[in-house]
């Protein structure tokens, strides 16, 4: 059976060799341990690591069908979220989507939107305006159900759409996930009666995205999300506990970061060679950011799209400062096929490639970047794609999220909090003077 496979060849040889990977092959035992036996830190947040073989037929067949309630009723969906209980959903739908699916549409879909990602007001009025001519439903994502973004963005949106179908049909536009006790949310959404999902109290944010955070809005948008948590379980037997160290992608991916940081790359690169796959970098660098960087440690997490950014942040990988390395999302094959014209005039001089393939071009600048950039002292990690689907992406998800675990371990903080994010959460409070925050917005106020 073909799955993704990851390729440390090209990050060998310069800053660390293969005998400092596997020099973590005892470290990489021991973490995998506290996690399959929750004896490490943070672990009530550990409900991630069983999830796709746990996931039951029912769930499954609940999810798809409040799926389809919004799909039969709506043109739009709007999901709102932010962080955790938008970037998983996010990255899935882009990378499945057509690049042009908000000007070509999408058959029977319905369009798939995201808002309360962000406090921009001019994104909300536009977002606004567009939504007046439209059927729309909402589903309104958050774990801890008391995030401002997403709770501005519902306010807004909710009143809208009240206003334009009545509160009676509203409720039957609004679905809601969130915690099964706790938060505003919650409150709102019993009393108001919306559907709802609940996000396990055990599943972080950044590890939710195979729950309804991410399988509700995916199968919204018409992809098959039993694909998706079928890929993933194919990873959880891959990357298990019994799976040798040299034969275990998530060990070996864990090891070599954490052998390359040790040595002086403070920096990771997640490469993509294709543009679908953009925004799955930004769920990954959610991932891993807040996983890792605590006690003033942590391998930073930053994503490129090539060819794009050759053209703009290629001068400073390959000769810029020597504290980075790459991860390539290297994707085998494409859904389809272009090639290139012949032209008579040949003024462009591009007659040499006249008959192959756009993806051929690709991949000789995907091989000549990775010449190219181990020659300029840049190790190269390889993560290859077979194609993008959903079983793959579902590999990806847990592939990552396993060896995330194992790495927050080896670098002995716990991955599973994360502590930094509430310092600006509560200047914005002091400063907006929220009620019960009356001391901390004498104090910044006299500090401004
Ligand atoms: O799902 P929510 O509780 O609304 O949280 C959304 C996001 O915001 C928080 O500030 C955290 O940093 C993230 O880990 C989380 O995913």
């Amino acid at each position: 059976m073909e799955t993704i496979r990851v390729n440390i060849g090209k990050a060998l040889g310069g800053a660390v060799n293969e005998k400092d990977v596997f020099a973590y092959a005892k470290a990489v035992e021991e973490s995998m341990v506290k996690l399959h036996e929750g004896t490490g830190k943070g672990n009530d947040f550990l409900g991630w690591l069983h999830l796709p073989s746990s996931i039951t037929e029912g769930h499954l067949s609940e999810i798809e069908t409040a799926a389809k309630q919004l799909r039969d009723r709506c043109d739009v969906v709007v999901v709102i979220g932010i962080g955790g209980s938008y970037l998983g959903a996010k990255a899935v739908i882009e990378a499945l989507s057509d690049s042009f699916v908000q000007l070509k549409g999408s058959g029977s879909n319905p369009m798939v939107l995201f808002a309360g990602q962000n406090i921009g007001e001019d994104y909300l009025y536009e977002l606004l305006d567009l939504l007046k001519n439209k059927s729309f439903g909402l589903i309104n994502i958050s774990k801890s159900g008391t995030t401002t973004e997403p709770a501005i963005a519902f306010r807004l949106l909710k009143k809208e759409l009240e206003s334009q179908v009545g509160e009676g049909e509203a409720k039957k536009r609004i679905i809601a996930v969130t915690d099964a006790s706790r938060g505003a949310l919650r409150k709102l959404s019993d009393i108001e009666g919306y559907k709802t999902f609940i996000i396990p109290d055990n599943v972080g944010g950044r590890f939710s995205v195979l729950t309804p955070v991410g399988l509700l809005p995916i199968a919204v948008a018409g992809f098959d999300i039993r694909k998706l948590v079928a890929g993933a379980e194919i990873m959880e037997a891959e990357c298990g506990i019994d799976i040798p160290f040299d034969k275990n992608p998530a060990a070996v991916y864990a090891a070599t970061r954490n052998a390359l940081y040790r040595a002086g790359k403070k920096i990771e690169i997640l490469v993509n060679f294709n543009p679908k796959l953009h925004y799955f970098a930004e769920w990954w660098k959610q991932l891993y950011g807040e996983s890792e960087g605590k006690d003033h440690k942590g391998i930073f997490p930053t994503s490129v799209d090539f060819t794009t950014d050759l053209h703009s942040m290629g001068q400073w990988i390959q000769d810029g400062e020597r504290t980075i390395f790459e991860t390539v999302l290297s994707v085998e094959k494409m859904k389809h096929n272009v090639s290139i014209p012949k032209d008579e005039e040949d003024l462009d001089g591009l007659n040499y490639l006249a008959g192959r393939r756009v993806d051929e071009v690709n991949k000789m600048a995907e091989l000549g970047t990775q010449i190219a950039h181990v020659d300029g002292g840049v190790p190269n990690l390889k993560i290859s794609i077979p194609e993008i689907s959903e079983k793959y992406l579902g590999e990806l998800i847990y592939f990552f999220e396993k060896a995330c675990g194992i790495s927050g371990y080896l670098l002995e903080v716990n991955p599973f909090d994360q502590p930094g994010v509430e310092a600006y959460k509560k200047n914005m409070f002091a400063l907006l003077e929220k009620p019960g925050y009356e001391d901390a917005t004498k104090a910044i106020k006299a500090r401004l």
